[in-house]
């Protein structure tokens, strides 16, 4: 996160202190083998609503993370002894849209099964975020809404994965700028 505030030319510590006591929530995922893979999806496409998240997939199981990149489902081969970053929902607000939540799924496979952990970081429920001032400007207008980080959680948690859809809680809309 602090080089990701760097890379904008922003102070090292500007997200951390914006996060406030920070929420870390662990996932455990496991999917077994599946028959058919090709009708049976591991987890739906979604983006995370964390702010980061720190993924480890455990040795010998299937490639199963895949990412939408182009619009195409690109897997992310694993790498040994290394985890994988994602950037979530909470970044892309913060940022004004300049780093994007990466709209990712979980695939199965017909005879491996697969394990990961994952770690969500993510702002205290209390606080309320919205793009930070200097990465709005006449050039880059402000696309996302203030609002509490509780209720995005509430509204992420209780919505199905869809897609990048739970993002539109805090997307003002184009027509907007029209
Ligand atoms: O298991 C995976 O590779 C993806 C897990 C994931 O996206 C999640 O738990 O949010
Ligand atoms: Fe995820």
């Amino acid at each position: 996160m602090k080089h990701i505030a760097i890379s904008l030319g922003l102070k090292g510590n500007v997200f951390e202190e914006m996060f406030g006591e920070e929420v870390q929530a662990v996932r455990m995922n496991y999917y077994p083998p599946c028959s058919r893979p090709d009708l049976v999806m591991g987890l739906s496409p979604h983006s995370d609503g964390s702010g980061l998240t720190v993924l480890q997939q455990a040795k010998g199981g299937s490639v199963g993370l895949q990412i939408l990149k182009d619009n195409n489902w690109v897997s992310v081969q694993p790498i040994p002894n290394s985890l994988v970053i994602n950037i979530g929902d909470t970044m892309e607000v913060l940022t004004n849209g300049k780093y994007k939540s990466v709209e990712h799924r979980a695939v199965t496979h017909k005879e491996k099964d697969r394990l990961t952990i994952v770690t969500f970081y993510a702002p205290s429920y209390e606080i309320e975020l919205g793009p930070i001032s200097e990465l709005v400007n006449e050039r880059n207008p402000c696309k996302y809404r203030r609002y509490n980080h509780g209720e995005y959680s509430k509204h992420y948690v209780t919505n199905r994965l869809q897609g990048k859809k739970t993002l539109d809680f805090a997307k003002i809309p184009d027509s907007y700028f029209a």
